[in-house]
C-alpha cells in the first residue's frame, strides 16, 4: 500500500492539478491532499478558504477510484521545521508530489521521496491565470472541474475576488 502526498494552494483547484492526481492515482492507493497556505483567504492571490478548496477537491474527486484526503496545512514563518508540522497533520504517507523548488528541497532535506508531475496545459492551466480570468469577466470555468465552479458560485467566489481586487483609492 503506497500514499502520496500532493501539496498545493488550489486557488482554485484547476484542471492542471486535476491531471497531476489522475496522472498520480497510477502510482498511488491513497493520495492526501495538502491545502497549503490554509489560513489565507479573501485576497486577489488566495480568494477562497480552506472550506471552499475542501468543497472543490471532494465533490471534483467524487468518482474517482482513488482514496483522497483533503487536509489543511497553515503556513509557518519557519521553513526548517514546516515539513514537520505537514507530518504532524497529514496522515502517514509514502511519497510527496511538488513541482515547487522550495518545497522538493524541503522535503529532500527530511529525507522524504519526492516526485515531480509533468505540467498540463501550463499557458493556461495556472491559478493565477484562472484569478485573473475572474477578475477581468473572462471565461474561467472551462479552465476547472465543472463541481468547482458550483462551489465557487454557491460561495459568492466571483463577486469576493472582484471585490477584494479593487483598491480603496477613488482614483485620484
Ligand atoms: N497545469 C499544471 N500542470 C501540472 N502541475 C501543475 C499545474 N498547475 C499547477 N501545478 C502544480 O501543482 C502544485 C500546486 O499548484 P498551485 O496550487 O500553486 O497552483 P498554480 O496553478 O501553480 O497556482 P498559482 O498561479 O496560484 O501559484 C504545484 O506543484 C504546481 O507546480
Ligand atoms: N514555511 C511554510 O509555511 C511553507 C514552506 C513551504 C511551502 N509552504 C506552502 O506549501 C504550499 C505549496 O504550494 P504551491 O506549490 O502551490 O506553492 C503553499 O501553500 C506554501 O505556502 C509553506
Amino acid at each position: 500500500m503506497t500514499r502520496g502526498f500532493y501539496i498545493g494552494r488550489f486557488q482554485p483547484y484547476h484542471n492542471g492539478h486535476h491531471s497531476v492526481v489522475e496522472t498520480i492515482s497510477e502510482e498511488v492507493d491513497e493520495l492526501v491532499l495538502g491545502i497549503g497556505s490554509a489560513g489565507d483567504s479573501h485576497t486577489r492571490h488566495d480568494p477562497f478558504t480552506a472550506g471552499e478548496r475542501i468543497m472543490m477537491i471532494t465533490k471534483s474527486l467524487v468518482d474517482s477510484d482513488l482514496v483522497t484526503y483533503a487536509v489543511p496545512i497553515e503556513d509557518l514563518d519557519r521553513n526548517s521545521v514546516w515539513v514537520s508540522h505537514v507530518q504532524s497533520m497529514s496522515p502517514e504517507f509514502d511519497v510527496a508530489y511538488s513541482n515547487n523548488p522550495l518545497v522538493i528541497q524541503l522535503f529532500k532535506e527530511a529525507g522524504v521521496e519526492v516526485r515531480q508531475s509533468p505540467m498540463f496545459n501550463r499557458d493556461v492551466l495556472e491559478g493565477t491565470e484562472v484569478r485573473d480570468r475572474m477578475v477581468e469577466g473572462g471565461d474561467w470555468e472551462k479552465l476547472v472541474p465543472e463541481p468547482v465552479t458550483e462551489v465557487i458560485e454557491e460561495s459568492g467566489g466571483i463577486e469576493r475576488i472582484q471585490r477584494v481586487s479593487q483598491t480603496d483609492s477613488n482614483g485620484v
